[in-house]
């Protein structure tokens, strides 16, 4: 990796330090000592650094970008499978595209393929999952690790209702859940932290819950997994869970609410279930993307914030189509507005509480909060430099004159690409600038056109599992049909009508 050093910027630094807070920080100097601000200083100040470098006009930084909710091996079909609920979309797309990870040099390939693409997006931090195989997460690790990515990373459990090929026995899952955090570990790479992934309740037994939630407390691991997501899931773990109130409640008793946990999703969970994931520490990762397509409900983000939760903003590739956390920032206005337009909510949310999402948000999720998501003096530099120059045909939006700098960079935000992202730094170190990843030289990596091009094959049901995705799949329509639908106890807007049904035994 190439030596941080000592280096400065001068020019103009938005960030957001409150939610709903835009503060540009206008003509300063911000000089960074081995990858951290070590000084903020007045742009006057001829002093303040040896040699700078000075931003055009209509060029900013801003934070890098937190995503704290992506698939890791879900980019390969990313875009597509939009057609089914979650339990048969887990069958028929997201199962075979993860077990194909076993081919280690597909996954290189692969692997090499999303981290670029999400830096190229802005996306300095991500928390992923990756899959259940111990060996593809390790060439996940070693893919973050070289082309200079900050991440949490998880091997993803499941030791039930999963296909007969995709499924681990609680003691293998337990052993290299392990093996995966001490090889991570063992990097020693303060940018890369290692996470315990219990899928989600329906495919993990308590016995191997209880089990990762010991590894998560004996190494002080992060947790990830989802929480009350939509219909077909919540009705399955009231099922196959029925002394528990919600997900919430199971995940209580099997130790995995703990300040180091991102939930994705919550669209259904309570009033009471999210006071309870607050005074725990435990985040939730809200994908508004994915939930508009798997979740069945919307995230209510400000009533959540104003419960004490700890929020960060996902993408959720492949339940969400983009792998642009300026995409995911989008869709929570988006979403807010849809609160309030089916009188869910009243206030919405703009793009700088969608910004705070994207990156303090982020961090504060991540228990990162004191290294990145703004720029202070202590932090650590991970920073997009945005050039609103571009216009025409070789950029997303034009400028017009007489429009400030605020305006610039609100269009950046709202109507902004990757093309926008001309520089990419991660700890100080410029990771990407233009089309170049500067940490990629030395590592040969073939972008072989027959893996690229090898599609999911949507695969016949495995018996066990699909047993359990059409039961919940198709309560759900059937419970709608019917009009036979019931709120578990104490759920999130009733008002929003999201189907439940409780199964029929
Ligand atoms: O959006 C989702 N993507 C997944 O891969 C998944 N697994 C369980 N629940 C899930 N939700
Ligand atoms: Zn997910």
């Amino acid at each position: 990796m190439a030596a941080a050093g000592s280096h400065a910027f001068r020019g103009t630094f938005y960030h957001t330090p409150a939610y709903g807070q835009l503060e540009a920080l206008r003509d300063v100097v911000v000089v960074i000592q081995d990858g951290r601000i070590a000084r903020i200083a007045s742009g006057a100040e001829e002093e303040a650094v040896q040699s700078e470098f000075r931003l055009s006009e209509g060029q900013y930084f801003v934070p890098g970008f937190i995503d704290t909710h992506v698939h890791a091996p879900q980019y390969k079909f990313t875009g597509t499978g939009t057609d089914v609920p979650l339990m048969e979309w887990l069958r028929k797309y997201t199962f075979p595209a993860e077990t194909s990870f076993q081919d280690l040099d597909a996954a290189r390939q692969r692997y090499s393929l999303l981290v670029k693409r999400f830096l190229a997006n802005g996306t300095t931090t991500a928390m992923y999952y990756g899959s259940l195989h111990l060996q593809p997460n390790l060439v996940l690790v070693d893919s973050i690790e070289r082309l200079g990515q900050r991440a949490v990373v998880g091997k993803v459990n499941m030791d039930r209702h999963s296909p007969d090929d995709y499924i681990e026995n609680t003691s293998d899952g337990l052993r290299d859940a392990e093996a995966f955090v001490t090889y991570t570990l063992d990097k020693k790479c303060s940018r890369i932290q290692p996470c315990i992934t219990p899928r989600f309740i329906p495919t993990c037994t308590p016995e191997l819950m209880k089990g990762l939630a010991a590894i998560a407390s004996k190494y002080g691991c992060h947790i990830q997994s989802h929480i009350s997501e939509c219909c077909g899931e919540v009705n399955c773990v009231r099922e196959m869970h029925p002394d528990y109130a919600s997900d919430a409640a199971v995940f209580e008793e099997m130790g995995l609410l703990t300040s180091r946990t991102v939930m994705a999703h919550g669209t259904l969970l309570s009033d009471e279930d999210i006071r309870h994931l607050a005074r725990r520490g435990t985040a939730v990762s809200h994908c508004p993307l994915s939930n508009f397509f798997l979740g069945d409900a919307f995230f209510k983000v400000n009533h959540a914030l104003s419960l004490g939760l700890k929020v960060g903003l996902g993408t959720d590739v492949a339940g969400g189509i983009s792998p642009s956390m300026l995409s995911a920032q989008r869709m929570a206005v988006v979403n807010s507005r849809c609160l309030r337009a089916h009188k869910l909510a009243k206030d919405v949310i703009t793009f700088k509480e969608a910004l705070w999402l994207a990156t303090v948000g982020g961090a504060q999720a991540l228990d990162m909060s004191d290294r990145v998501g703004t720029f202070e003096v202590g932090k650590e530099f991970d920073a997009l430099l945005v050039d609103t120059n571009l216009g025409g045909t070789s950029g997303p939006f034009d400028v017009f004159p007489g429009e400030d700098d605020d305006q610039r960079f609100e269009k950046f935000i709202n109507l902004g690409d990757d093309r926008n992202l001309i520089e990419v730094y991660v700890q100080g170190v410029c990771v990407k600038r233009g089309d170049v990843f500067l940490l990629d030289s030395s590592v040969e990596v073939k972008e072989d056109a027959d893996l690229l091009m090898s599609a999911p094959t949507p695969v016949e049901p495995e018996a066990a599992y699909v047993d359990l995705a059409n039961r919940v799949d198709s309560s759900d329509e059937a419970a709608s049909m019917e009009g036979g639908d019931m709120a578990p106890d104490g759920a999130a807007a009733p008002e929003s009508a999201p189907v439940f049904k409780r199964f029929r035994h």
